[in-house]
């Protein structure tokens, strides 16, 4: 099954893709197959998928339903076993070039802000470190473009110069976003990027993201386990299980009346106010 772009998403129709999934399927070998005889998982299993700048699509399904996996598929850091992978309309080779290129169009912000920051360097040389590698900018502009987006995450100039021990989990996560979006992607995936959060900071970091891809025009795929939080970011949503999407549509349409007896499950799950 496939995720459509709809017809409220105009501009994103006219835009081309970024990132495209045809028929892509990913198995891991394990361990549990018995002795001498790993096991295979299907993660992902003949999904198709389109992205492009300033769509939103949520992705979810419970754990181990294969949503890492795919996100890691994504951005480039897990080749697929079968399928293919088109990054601006051409077969994605997996070339050296490519994968950079990939890195700087769509990035990534994980669940734990706490592991995807160096622990032993200040923000500052953290947001400083993909424009240095990726060899953007003088030291110059790459200060300024560092203070630019300090603030665009909601957080002040201070905070550069502490290390991500000094500030608190979501902050943290402000920090990751921010450096997420020092190259300028076209698509953030952001992977589960409240649950390792304080509930009381989980709104914020959402409204920033929000906040952020509509005032930047961003791509973004959002993935959670949870589907009211999905609803609140994503007007369309993706419900994956067992590593293959059963439904997609409208986030309101599938709460009204959901297609899949998966989907329906998660939405039972959903507490309501009476
Ligand atoms: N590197 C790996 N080697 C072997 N099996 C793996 C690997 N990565 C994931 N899996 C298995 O693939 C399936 C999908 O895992 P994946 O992490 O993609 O799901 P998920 O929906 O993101 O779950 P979670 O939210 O718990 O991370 C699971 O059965 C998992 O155990």
């Amino acid at each position: 099954m496939s995720v459509q772009t709809q017809p409220q998403d105009q501009a994103a129709a006219s835009a081309s893709p970024v990132i495209e999934l045809r028929e892509v399927r990913v198995v891991h070998k394990t361990r549990t197959g018995g002795l001498f005889r790993p096991g295979l998982v299907k993660a992902v299993d003949g999904v198709d998928f389109t992205i492009s700048r300033g769509e939103t699509v949520g992705i979810v399904g419970e754990s181990g339903c294969g949503k890492t996996t795919l996100a890691r598929v994504l951005v480039g850091l897990q080749r697929p076993t079968s399928g293919e992978v088109l990054f601006r309309g051409r077969p994605l080779r997996y070339t050296a070039p490519e994968r950079r290129e990939l890195g700087r169009a769509v990035s990534v912000v994980f669940q734990d802000p706490a592991t995807a920051l160096n622990p032993r360097m200040i923000v500052r040389e953290q947001l400083l470190d993909p424009l240095i590698v990726h060899g953007i900018g003088t030291p110059e502009s790459r200060d300024a473009r560092v203070r630019e987006l300090i603030g665009l995450v909601g957080l002040p100039p201070s905070a550069l110069e502490v290390l991500p021990r000094q500030i608190s989990g979501g902050q943290r996560q402000r920090v990751a976003i921010a450096r997420a979006l020092a190259l300028e992607p076209d698509v953030i995936v952001a992977d589960e990027p409240t649950s390792a959060l304080d509930v009381s900071v989980r709104a914020q970091v959402l409204n920033l993201l929000t906040d952020l891809k509509e005032g930047l025009g961003l791509g973004m795929i959002f993935i959670s386990h949870d589907i009211s939080t999905v609803r609140f970011v994503a007007d369309r949503m993706a419900v994956m299980n067992a590593g293959k999407i059963v439904e997609t549509g409208p986030s309101d349409a599938i709460f009204a009346s959901p297609q899949h007896d998966y989907t329906r499950t998660l939405l039972s799950a959903v507490p309501t106010l009476l």
